[in-house]
């Protein structure tokens, strides 16, 4: 999930219940806040996945990534390209890279991508430049040609993730689906386990 405060909630309070829900990676995406601040709050929320022993992903910032020993970065087409992130951050790091066609995901695939964060499959209001809905048909051909972790995101919920599994994902990324419910830890809970049920579903599909 994505992380950012909303409700009366905060940013940390809103990720340890969504942690305690069972979502299995954390990713820090803050896009206005100053710098001090996202180091601050980075900060505890690596902690907090620390002790959930889960990954804690930062979003675009490199420096950040490194300073926060995270686990890993997600860039975008715009970002600092994934071989350079990968020439600060090493081997051993994660490097997630954003597909919205397939020649977006032959760029993530030449720049070294650990997995492919591929949408917008479905309309999201969270992110105003992220254009229009592409479906799961780009999951369902990334997946034939490529034996790499993708992750459905844009405007995935309990209802619909289960369709961006059955195309090929091998999970999904939500921010309101969690950030903008009333009980968050449950919203974690439910779409972990509808993800679950999709993938033993798929893998008993013959
Ligand atoms: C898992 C995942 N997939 C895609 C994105 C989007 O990254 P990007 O295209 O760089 O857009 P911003 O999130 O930076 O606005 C993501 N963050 N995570
Ligand atoms: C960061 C990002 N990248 C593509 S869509 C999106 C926003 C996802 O937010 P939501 O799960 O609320 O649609
Ligand atoms: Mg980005």
């Amino acid at each position: 999930m994505g992380v950012e405060a909303a409700g009366h909630r905060t940013a940390l309070q809103m990720a340890q219940e969504a942690l305690a829900g069972g979502v299995t990676m954390l990713q820090l995406r803050e896009k206005h806040a100053q710098l001090k601040q996202v180091m601050e709050q980075g900060k505890q929320l690596r902690d907090l996945c620390r002790e959930f022993s889960v990954p804690f992903i930062v979003n675009d910032r490199i420096d950040v990534a490194l300073l926060l020993d995270a686990d890993g970065v997600h860039v975008g087409q715009d970002d600092l390209p994934g071989l350079a992130a990968r020439r600060l951050l090493g081997d051993d790091k994660i490097i997630g890279i954003s597909a919205g066609t397939m020649e977006e995901a032959e760029w993530a695939m030449e720049n070294g991508a650990d997995y492919l964060g591929v949408g917008p499959i479905f309309s999201t209001s969270t992110k105003p430049d992220a254009g229009e809905a592409i479906g799961t048909g780009l999951i369902r051909d990334i997946a034939a040609r490529w034996d790499v972790p993708l992750v459905g995101i844009g405007g995935i919920n309990h209802n619909n993730a289960s369709q961006v599994i059955a195309a090929g994902a091998h999970g999904v990324a939500v921010v309101s689906a969690i950030t903008q419910q009333h009980d968050p830890r449950n919203a974690g809970y439910t779409l972990a386990e509808n993800v679950r049920i999709a993938l033993y579903n798929r893998s008993t599909d013959t």
